[in-house]
């Protein structure tokens, strides 16, 4: 039905906004080789006839309203189907949830970002989100084991960030469990224009989070800007993204410039404060950036009859949120670290 469309335009992201919960599997085969599957609604797999060792999984739009990412892997999909550029590795592209791109909202029922590693099917709760992130843990799992053991893998999760940023791109560098960073990863990041990064320090139920620990795949959550309307993205600002995303697809082995402990600013989660009572607030204004750091002992916000202080001297805000539901993350804080031996 729709796959004739999708040949003459490569519009995947427009199949997937009118189809927003299923859309009948199909596949084709490019002139160039590329066999293109089409999964689901919002997801597509791309396979060149003679493929690298290599397996990316490129998300956006786990938060429907952060459009820039959206915008970065529609440009990729429609020249990959033009055939402007060849693969050289397997790509699977995800729309995370289609629903919410279309109502512009950061989810619809839940936040579908909170529902991986299972958490999905717990509570006694179903509702789409719930059953989106049961099928994207599918489809991920099959993508990352079809083509055979001892291959590497890496998962990019994009988003952009609800509040202004001081540092304007950052990175989540999921909990490694005591597996080594590594400064190739942060190479990879600096060619996309992310300077900062946050290393956690405790399991999660995000999506990089889930690739990471279940398929040891490279994985990041990568907030590439701020949160905007489709239409008011200034996409030179992604270039860098969009230009290292498709180098690592088409060309053999990518290779980036000397790493210099000055180039990266490094950051360990200090805490996660969760929402705990419906009488929750932050003591500072929505305007405030991520990364301002608070004075050891200032008043950050109220929990119910819980004060929130800072902790350490210049402990900095992350991601506030004091609309989050109950017992879901509110704030991450995080202090600075350096790049040590740890990372390999
Ligand atoms: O700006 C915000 O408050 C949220 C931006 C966002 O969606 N961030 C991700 C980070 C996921 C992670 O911790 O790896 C999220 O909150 O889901
Ligand atoms: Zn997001």
């Amino acid at each position: 039905m729709y796959l004739q469309r999708l040949k003459e335009t490569g519009d995947f992201l427009s199949i997937t906004r009118e189809n927003e919960f299923n859309l009948p599997p199909e596949q084709f085969t490019l002139d160039n080789g590329t066999i293109v599957k089409v999964l689901d609604t919002g997801v597509i797999e791309f396979t060149p006839a003679r493929y690298g060792d290599k397996d990316f999984v490129f998300s956006s739009a786990v938060h429907g309203n952060e459009t820039a990412p959206i915008e970065i892997c529609d440009q990729l999909i429609q020249a990959i189907i033009a055939e402007h550029i060849t693969l050289t590795h397997r790509v699977l592209f995800i729309f995370g949830n289609p629903k919410s791109i279309n109502i512009g909202q950061r989810f619809v029922d839940e936040n579908l970002n909170r529902l991986f590693c299972g958490k999905h099917s717990e509570g006694g709760v179903d509702n789409p989100e719930r059953q989106r992130a049961k099928k994207l843990e599918h489809y991920v799992e099959q993508f990352f084991t079809m083509a055979g053991q001892g291959r590497y893998r890496a998962h990019y999760d994009l988003h952009t960030a609800i509040r202004d940023s001081k540092n304007e791109k950052f990175a989540v560098y999921p909990f490694l469990h005591g597996k080594p960073h590594k400064r190739e990863q942060l190479q990879f990041l600096l060619s996309c224009g992310v300077q900062t990064v946050l290393l956690m320090s405790e399991p999660a139920s995000t999506f990089s989070y889930f690739s990471s620990r279940h398929f040891d795949a490279d994985a990041f959550t990568i907030e590439l800007g701020k949160v905007r309307p489709f239409g008011d993205n200034d996409m030179s600002r992604f270039a860098k993204a969009k230009a290292t995303l498709e180098a690592l697809i088409t060309q053999e082995t990518v290779t980036y410039p000397e790493l210099h402990a000055d180039d990266v600013e490094l950051f360990s989660v200090y805490r996660t404060i969760n929402r705990h009572h419906e009488d929750f607030s932050f003591t500072f204004a929505d305007d405030v950036p991520n990364f301002t750091g608070f004075a050891k002992g200032e008043l950050l916000g109220h929990d119910g009859e819980q004060e929130i202080r800072a902790e350490v001297e210049g402990e900095a805000i992350i991601f506030p949120n004091a609309k989050v539901a109950l017992g879901q993350r509110a704030l991450l804080t995080v202090v600075p670290t350096k790049l040590t031996d740890e990372f390999i």
